[in-house]
């Protein structure tokens, strides 16, 4: 069987990080969301893949490539204008009727999905088309589904008001008749193909549409800083290594640990996993890193700085006595000595004109900002891609892109 991934939209609501990567590349214990996606498709040997692109979509076939090096076999399409699930799964047609395949699995590309959430869709499949669902205390920003048993009678997306607890996890069983049905699907109030449209039609005509649950991993970073938590639960099952890293004499390693090769741990370096860090870094010397935190590749980190429950990205340099705390920094972030994320619980960001609480959050820094000394950033402030910052600023609002601050 092939599965079709959905992997060509941006993911708006974690700017900044996904103004230079779609969200299927943002890093979770430093891989990309979808190789989550792929990892699980190859352990129930799904190794045919169709991956929908479009934004950015160079980043992606760069990191996968023909899917060799990930046990898999990738074929590449574009969709060249974001307009809605239905119109990506649309994309992948040729490739799927032209194999002779009678059913095939679709996947959104950006959730982190465990292994048994595909082997649960596959054993209760039945039906003209199934979902796979999972119940969620808060469901909002998801389609949630209305079902009788296994049959749906009633998909909603992103009610205002709590109808069901059971959501759409964005991944399916599906026959190829549903090509025609997308074909004949409307589009939608906010100007898109969705996909959730072409299933409630086919409700609507009388099909059989089911559904199917599961308790397996499933998690969505539908915020720049959900990305922490996604973090924290996935570095949980993280299996210590550091046989290929430089340590130092004085070096006190707890916990679950993981370090790549050719990184350097200087003396007197304290690390409490599970932390996470990849290769060419050079940390300390007297550097501090607790829980939860994943360090990309050739990162630096200077002397006396406490780094704590964040990810860095590849490429940030990080210079002494600096704290970073709750925290996302982009690739090539760069900070002069004292730098300082101030923590905040609760904190509330306003996103797309809606109010969402972040919980414990420091900030989130875009891509190649540089930041000077003495700068401290008020909790919750996010600062966008290319930004300059002077030494001695103190940072009580969001920057915008390319912003100097002097
Ligand atoms: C209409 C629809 O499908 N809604 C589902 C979608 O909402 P949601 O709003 O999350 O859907 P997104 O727009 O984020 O897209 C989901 C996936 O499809 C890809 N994509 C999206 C649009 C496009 O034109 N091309 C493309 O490839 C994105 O890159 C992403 O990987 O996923 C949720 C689970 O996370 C479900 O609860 C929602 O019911």
């Amino acid at each position: 069987m092939k599965a079709v991934i959905l992997a060509a939209g941006e993911g708006k609501r974690c700017r900044p990080l996904t103004l230079t990567r779609s969200k299927v590349m943002l890093p979770v214990a430093n891989k990309p969301i979808l190789e989550y996606t792929i990892n699980a498709l190859v352990k129930n040997d799904i190794k045919d893949i169709v991956l929908v692109v479009g934004y950015e979509k160079e980043r992606i076939m760069d990191y996968f490539e023909d899917g060799i090096n990930f046990g898999v076999k990738i074929r590449y399409i574009e969709q060249k204008t974001q307009i809605g699930t239905a119109h990506a799964i649309l994309q992948a047609r040729d490739i799927i009727i032209d194999h002779g395949e009678e059913k095939f699995i679709v996947l959104n590309g950006d959730n982190i999905i465990g292994p048994d959430a595909i082997s649960d869709l596959i054993t209760g499949a039945e039906g003209d088309a199934t979902l796979l669902t999972c119940k969620k205390d808060d469901v909002s920003g998801y389609g949630v589904i209305v079902a009788k048993g296994k049959r749906v009678s009633e998909i909603i997306e992103k009610p205002k008001t709590l109808v069901s607890r059971l959501i759409n996890t964005g991944i399916y069983l599906f026959r190829t008749e549903i090509f025609e049905m997308i074909e004949n699907t409307q589009i939608s109030a906010t100007g898109e193909y969705a996909i959730t449209d072409t299933l409630q039609a086919m409700i609507d005509n009388g099909m059989n549409v089911t559904m199917t649950a599961t308790n397996a991993e499933w998690l969505d970073a539908a915020f720049s800083w959900n990305l922490l938590e996604a973090n924290t639960i996935v570095l949980g099952d993280l299996e210590p290594d550091t046989t290929n890293a430089k340590i130092e004499d004085g070096v006190n390693i707890k916990g679950s640990v993981s370090i790549g090769k050719n990184t350097t741990i200087r003396a007197g370096s304290y690390i409490v996993g599970p932390v996470v860090i990849g290769d060419n870094c050079d940390i300390g010397p007297n550097v501090v890193i607790l829980p939860s935190t994943s360090i990309g590749n050739n990162v630096s980190i200077a002397s006396f700085s406490y780094i704590k429950n964040s990810i860095l990205m590849n490429d940030v340099r990080i210079s002494t006595h600096s704290n970073v705390s709750s925290s996302v920094l982009g690739s090539n972030v760069s900070t002069g000595p004292n730098f300082i994320t101030e923590e905040g619980d609760d904190m509330l960001i306003q996103i797309e004109g809606e109010l969402q609480n972040a919980g414990k959050l420091g900030t989130v820094i875009g891509d190649d900002t540089e930041i000077g000394g003495n700068v401290l950033v008020r909790a919750g402030n996010m600062l966008s891609i290319n930004c300059r910052i002077s030494s001695g600023k103190t940072i009580s609002e969001d920057i915008p892109t390319d912003s100097i601050v002097i």
